[in-house]
């Protein structure tokens, strides 16, 4: 018998196509998703060496960060860097027959929410795009990454993918999450635990009772942010919750293609008794609503803690670091986190700009007001997302307690359009980066659950969502 295999170890041996001797392999790549941002080089590259799109069909292009999210962006958009990185896409994509969702679709949205919604994404593929949050796809039991855009252009002309293999960890989470303690507490909670370079070198397979209790869009959101904690991709193993998501999806397969496909994806878990590098348990029933206080993923804290005092560490480097965290972050050691006043709540992004993202909020923020101190604004993550959340009447919720409902990009995720903060303001945002600058000069963003940014928009500040009535 074979040595047992863990699940990453399974879809990367399925798409070797070719292993040289120092271990360098060529990964067959079954879906390729591509946005505005890093592609404008890489067709350009094709055009200038005379190359073609190797597989059209398995390439699929959606315009997410530039966009506005106005209702008005019809009119197009200003700022011209923006639109010239947006119209070179349309021009792209139509120049090499690729299929592409422009603004005006009712498909477009984030490039990582998209790919599920329509079936692109599936288990056991390979699947990269520009960008370091294709992890998200690996939810599924996919194994994606995000490239570069030489590796873009590698990728669009050969369908493959040059890589070495990364090392195998587990991350798993035992036990049943507390009411109001969400996926997004589990992952900050991982990266708070493991730090933003602990996942190396790894590919970390999330495992355990709390994981396996996720729905799908949690489970997107613990893979989206693996890049957070510095691994190469997130995976988890697809189970009954993975097959009824995927079921009926436009491009999952159908009829006879169905059964096959599910016979193989059974297949897709770690063996008993697998290798994993480094393994990592926490425990769900422990895990309290949290709360970043500083400019990396990792600087996180309780919502009943307070923000920690950079003296205390012992590391200088470090003790410095953390000190210049705190004061862009314009807090003081001590403050209670629910002390915190905030200006502006962001509620969106490829972490939790999906339907039942927006649901939780609904149920916290129904027949309730946004403090008058607060701008609050709700993105959904694409076109269906908001088409769903509207069906279910969602939007009355959110506009009559004072929310802004917005038309579907990354927003304010990333100061790339027009929604940014200006200096100094202070956001809750249910996005997966917190880094300087981040949602804008100077803005200071606090990393939170949808339900915890819903309910600090009411009150103004941050408040435990596990009291809230
Ligand atoms: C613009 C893009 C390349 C970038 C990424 O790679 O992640 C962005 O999506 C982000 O979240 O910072
Ligand atoms: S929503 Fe944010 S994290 Fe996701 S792809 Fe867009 S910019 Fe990147």
């Amino acid at each position: 018998m074979s040595a047992p295999r863990t699940l990453y170890d399974k879809i990367f041996d399925d798409h070797v196509v070719d292993r040289q001797d120092d271990g360098t392999c060529l990964l067959y790549i079954d879906r390729h998703l591509v946005h505005e941002v890093t592609s404008p080089q890489a067709f350009e590259g094709l055009r200038l060496t005379g190359r073609t799109v190797r597989h059209p069909e398995k390439t699929l292009a959606v315009v997410d960060h530039n966009v506005p999210t106005s209702p008005d962006r019809k009119l197009g958009i200003k700022n011209e860097e923006s639109r010239i990185q947006v119209e070179a896409l349309a021009k792209n994509a139509a120049d090499f027959g690729v299929e592409y969702y422009s603004e005006t679709d009712r498909r477009q949205g984030i490039v990582h929410i998209i790919g599920p919604e329509q079936g692109f994404t599936l288990p056991g593929m390979t699947i990269v795009c520009g960008d370091s949050h294709t992890s998200t796809h690996g939810a599924f039991g996919a194994l994606a990454h995000g490239i570069g855009t030489s590796e873009v252009e590698h990728v669009l002309a050969t369908q493959t993918l040059i890589q070495r293999k990364a090392r195998n960890m587990l991350v798993r989470v035992d036990g049943k999450l507390p009411q109001g303690v969400t996926a997004k507490d589990i992952i900050l909670a991982i990266i708070g635990e493991i730090g933003t370079a602990g996942g190396t070198g790894y590919v970390i397979e999330y495992a355990g009772e709390a994981i396996r209790a996720l729905s799908m869009e949690g489970r997107m959101t613990i893979c989206n942010m693996s890049i957070e904690g510095g691994a190469r991709a997130g995976l988890i193993a697809p189970d009954e919750t993975t097959y009824a998501y995927v079921k009926d999806k436009p491009r999952a397969p159908k009829g006879k293609a169905w059964d096959m496909a599910l016979e193989y994806w059974k297949t897709l878990k770690s063996d008993e008794g697998a290798h994993f590098d480094k393994v990592v348990v926490l425990d769900a029933a422990n895990l309290p609503p949290i709360v970043s206080w500083g400019s990396s993923p990792e600087d996180v804290v309780s919502v009943q803690g307070v923000v920690p005092d950079p003296a205390e560490i012992a590391d200088e480097n470090k003790r410095t670091s953390k000190q210049r965290a705190l004061d862009y972050m314009g807090l003081k050691a001590g403050t209670k986190i629910t002390d915190i006043e905030l200006d502006r709540v962001f509620i969106g992004s490829c972490t939790n700009g999906r339907i039942e993202d927006l649901r939780e909020v609904a149920k916290v923020v129904e027949g309730k007001t946004v403090n008058p101190r607060v701008n609050a604004m709700i993105v959904p993550g694409s076109g269906l997302v908001k088409e769903q959340a509207e069906a279910e009447g969602l939007d009355k919720i959110f506009i009559a307690a004072g929310f802004d409902w917005r038309e579907p990009g990354c927003s304010m995720c990333l100061a790339m359009n027009d929604d940014r903060l200006k200096p100094h303001e202070r956001c809750a945002s249910t996005s997966n980066r917190n880094f300087e600058g981040r949602q804008g000069f100077k803005g200071r963003t606090h990393l939170v659950s949808p339900a915890m940014a819903a309910a600090a928009a009411i009150a103004g500040h941050f408040v435990d969502i596990r009291d809230w009535k």
